[in-house]
């Protein structure tokens, strides 16, 4: 089966083509803030980003794929798993997304793709997109009725690492109990209880990350909004907080250095940042009433070893603590849907509501 993934984030696109669960090639389209500064909505990115890959598959002389994959964006609650991408789909993402994200995106550029380089049969699908909720009843209750919790995260990324940690256990994944964080640009984290995902922490609940400021005191957040307004607010605690706001930089490598010159400003945030992920990491052990096997940790910062460390203190005495550095985006989509091609699951069908 010939399968592509395409992985639309902020800054750039990836896509990798594979013949069932070989990769044969991985390429990313990176895009500067002045290519993108001019577009006012992420859909206004869409003729550029698809011919960027439509240039790369005639480059490469792709045809006649099975499947295209893509990053799913923010629908709203939705079941794990693949879903096939409709007209409806693509229409509520570019007109009705939860929120603006580059990967609302990917139903629609998969759909243009599969209908010039695919086969016949060929059908596009999106994979565990953002907004995957299958958490217990209990997980959502919070102290104002009409306010729910919300299950908005790096769920493609956790479920595939989540099966690596069954896999590393010699078990399958409906066996085991695992937490597992990412932590990259935005952080989530998430409770599998065997196969499913029973609790999850979005990015502005307890840990904060690169740019988002995690959970926040209500009473300030209130006095802010009041000052600034409410979109500079979002645009603050969603792109310019966590490790921006402290150390002037999203990037964990380069605070790590200005710890090494003496920066006890830049100390103190790291050890926060360690604090905030071992604590949402006790969180999600207590939904799974303590019963853990091991916690994964994964995304760009799981290659500092200072952190895995630092949290490998605050959260050992749960479960054992093991870095999945980096993200498994692409093979978990193109994985899924070969489970999908191969009749091991089924894809769901988007229903507007
Ligand atoms: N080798 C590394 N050591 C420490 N931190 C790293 C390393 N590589 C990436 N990071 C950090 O990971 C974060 C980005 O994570 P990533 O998952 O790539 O985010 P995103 O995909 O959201 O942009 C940045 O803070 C970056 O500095
Ligand atoms: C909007 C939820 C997913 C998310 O935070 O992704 P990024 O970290 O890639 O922005």
């Amino acid at each position: 089966m010939k399968i592509l993934a395409i992985n639309p984030g902020a800054t750039s696109t990836k896509i990798a083509l594979y013949q069932n669960k070989e990769q044969q090639f991985e390429q990313t389209i990176e895009y500067t803030s002045e290519q993108l500064q001019d577009f006012d909505g992420i859909f206004d990115q869409f003729d550029l980003r698809l011919k960027d890959i439509l240039n790369i598959l005639k480059d490469q002389k792709v045809e006649s794929l099975d499947a295209v994959a893509a990053r799913g964006g923010l629908i709203g609650p939705v079941p794990p798993g693949a879903i096939e991408v409709n007209d409806d789909l693509v229409y509520h993402l570019r007109h009705r997304p939860v929120l603006e994200h580059a990967s609302n995106l990917g139903a629609a550029l998969a759909q243009k793709v599969v209908q010039q380089f695919g086969s016949r049969e060929a059908k596009a699908y999106i994979y565990d997109p953002v907004t995957v909720d299958s958490m217990l009843p209990v997980a959502r209750i919070t102290g104002i009725k009409g306010i729910e919790r919300q299950s908005i995260g790096h769920h493609l990324n956790m479920r595939a690492v989540a099966r690596n940690i069954a896999h590393d256990l010699d078990k399958s994944y409906e066996e085991i109990n695992a937490v597992v964080v990412h932590m990259g640009g935005g952080a989530s984290a998430s409770a599998h209880q065997k196969g499913e995902v029973v609790d999850f922490i979005s990015d502005d609940e307890i840990m904060f990350s690169a740019e988002r400021s995690g959970g926040l005191p209500v009473k300030v957040v209130i006095q802010k909004v009041e000052e600034m307004g409410a979109k500079e607010f979002s645009i603050l605690s969603r792109k310019n907080a966590g490790l921006q706001s402290h150390c002037h930089t999203k990037d964990l490598r380069q605070v790590l250095k200005q710890i090494q010159q003496g920066d006890d400003c830049a100390s103190l945030v790291f050890d926060a940042l360690a604090l905030g992920i071992s604590k949402t990491i006790a969180a999600l052990s207590t939904t799974l009433e303590g019963k853990v096997d091991m916690i994964g940790v994964t995304g760009g910062m799981a290659y500092s070893k200072e952190l895995i460390e630092r949290v490998a203190q605050r959260s050992e005495f749960i479960a054992p603590v093991k870095a999945y550095p980096g993200e498994q985006e692409m093979d978990a989509l193109a994985f899924g849907i070969l489970r999908v091609l191969n009749n091991e699951e089924e894809a769901s069908q988007f229903v507007e509501k």
